[in-house]
């Protein structure tokens, strides 16, 4: 792809796309710290705390707390099956999880874009400003795309929706996000990426037809290897965070769900996506935001002064890499919760094969901002960071 928005050496012009606005949609307000050079999770979650109890750990969400009832009645259904209406018989019928996030919003328009059949589904928390989420959220409805209220954990939700619409794909982007949180929130990483990703395969297993799914891993399983670069073959024993070990124990659950009930199963190792539209809790994002409004920036450097670096990548080669996984999938094998013969599993890094450390990017930010960061080097945290990530894409 040549788009003038990538970063590192791939990059025609090797600068970055700031921008979270369109003409067709109005600015977003993500949630930013008052304080320099970080992102604080917005609203109730900025309670939360490794030795929260009960809910607490749960991010907000407008309905769920209350316990009343975010999706159902005719209305609902109605829109559901609108949105899972053929334009033609060709194509597929996919429900994406996390459509509201920045990977399930360009991934949705997409499909949909294309032709395909697409529901989407999103709890719209506030880990990050939800105001950007509705915005997401209005853009894929103008589009046709119906992206409902309701979480990977509601088991009843999910038996509903796979009972009103036979989906041939789900493709499963929702997950708690972010590094560097694991150590503020431990808890929410296990109720979505392990449990929430339980109670979707328990759905999607039990489902007739069973789709096939492709779901967002991460690169921190790679975690403390230091062989570059990352190839899907490397061992992925050694995690680096609560985030990676909860990425990680999913690939294994995804494992025994394919060997056990015939799912086919695709895992994407995603490496550090940016562009439009993107998460605000992500350092390009709000190193953007504090050099403009004159904060410091803190830059993390590894031992001996060396630099640390990511294989940055454009999020039109990810939504170009889940399409291209999606269309390549196979069926998968069982019914009846049941599995008849072996089904499909695959896993594959989506990455842009070009580190580029943090210091180049915060340059290319002062380049383009015209504004001189005013910078603080502190050494990598040892509570999570890895000090570069590379994905070797040939598989
Ligand atoms: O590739 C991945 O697996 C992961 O990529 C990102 O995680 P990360 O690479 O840490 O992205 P950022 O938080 O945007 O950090 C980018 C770089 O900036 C550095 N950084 C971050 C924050 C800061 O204040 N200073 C700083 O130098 C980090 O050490 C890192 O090298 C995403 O946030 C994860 O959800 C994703 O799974």
């Amino acid at each position: 792809m040549t788009s003038p928005h990538r970063l590192g050496s791939s990059s025609p012009t090797s600068h970055l796309s700031i921008s979270t606005a369109s003409a067709s949609s109005p600015p977003c307000s993500p949630t930013w710290s008052s304080g320099p050079s970080s992102f604080s999770p917005s609203s109730s979650s900025s309670s939360s705390s490794p030795s929260s109890t009960g809910s607490s750990y749960f991010h907000r969400r407008r309905d769920h707390l209350s316990g009343a009832a975010s999706w159902g009645g005719r209305e609902w259904e109605r829109r559901l099956r609108k949105s899972a209406t053929p334009k033609s018989l060709s194509g597929h019928t996919v429900l994406v999880t996390g459509a509201a996030g920045f990977v399930g919003f360009h991934v949705s328009r997409t499909l949909r874009q294309r032709g395909d059949r697409v529901v989407g589904l999103d709890n719209f928390n506030d880990y990050y400003d939800p105001g950007l989420k509705r915005d997401r959220q209005n853009i894929l409805s103008r589009s046709g795309v119906f992206v409902m209220e309701g979480d990977i954990n509601d088991q009843a939700l999910l038996k509903k929706l796979f009972d009103v619409v036979p989906f041939t794909h789900v493709m499963h982007l929702a997950a708690q996000a972010g590094v560097r949180y694991a150590m503020q929130n431990p808890y929410s990483y296990v109720h979505n990426n392990i449990a929430g990703f339980t109670k979707l395969l328990e759905a999607c297993k039990s489902a007739n037809p069973q789709p096939a799914i492709i779901w967002a891993s991460s690169s921190s399983v790679y975690g403390l290897n230091s062989k570059v670069p990352f190839s899907e073959k490397d061992r992925t024993d050694r995690p680096a965070s609560l985030y990676a070990a909860t990425k990680k124990a999913a690939e294994e659950i995804a494992r025994a769900y394919n060997h056990i009930y015939g799912l086919s199963i695709t895992g994407l190792r995603f490496i550090t996506v940016y562009g439009p539209y993107g998460r605000p809790d992500m350092a390009y994002f709000f190193f953007t935001k504090d050099i403009l409004n004159g904060n410091q920036i803190t830059i993390y450097e590894g031992p001996d002064h060396s630099s640390v670096a990511r294989d940055f990548t454009y999020i039109d080669d990810i939504v170009e890499g889940c399409l291209g996984v999606l269309d390549t999938s196979k069926k998968s094998t069982g019914s009846g919760g049941k599995k008849t013969v072996s089904a499909q599993l695959r896993t594959f890094n989506l990455g842009n094969t070009s580190p580029v450390p943090v210091t180049k990017l915060v340059r290319i930010l002062e380049k383009l901002l015209k504004v001189k960061a005013n910078k603080k080097v502190l050494p990598l945290p040892m509570n999570g960071d890895v000090k570069f990530t590379h994905a070797n894409i040939k598989a």
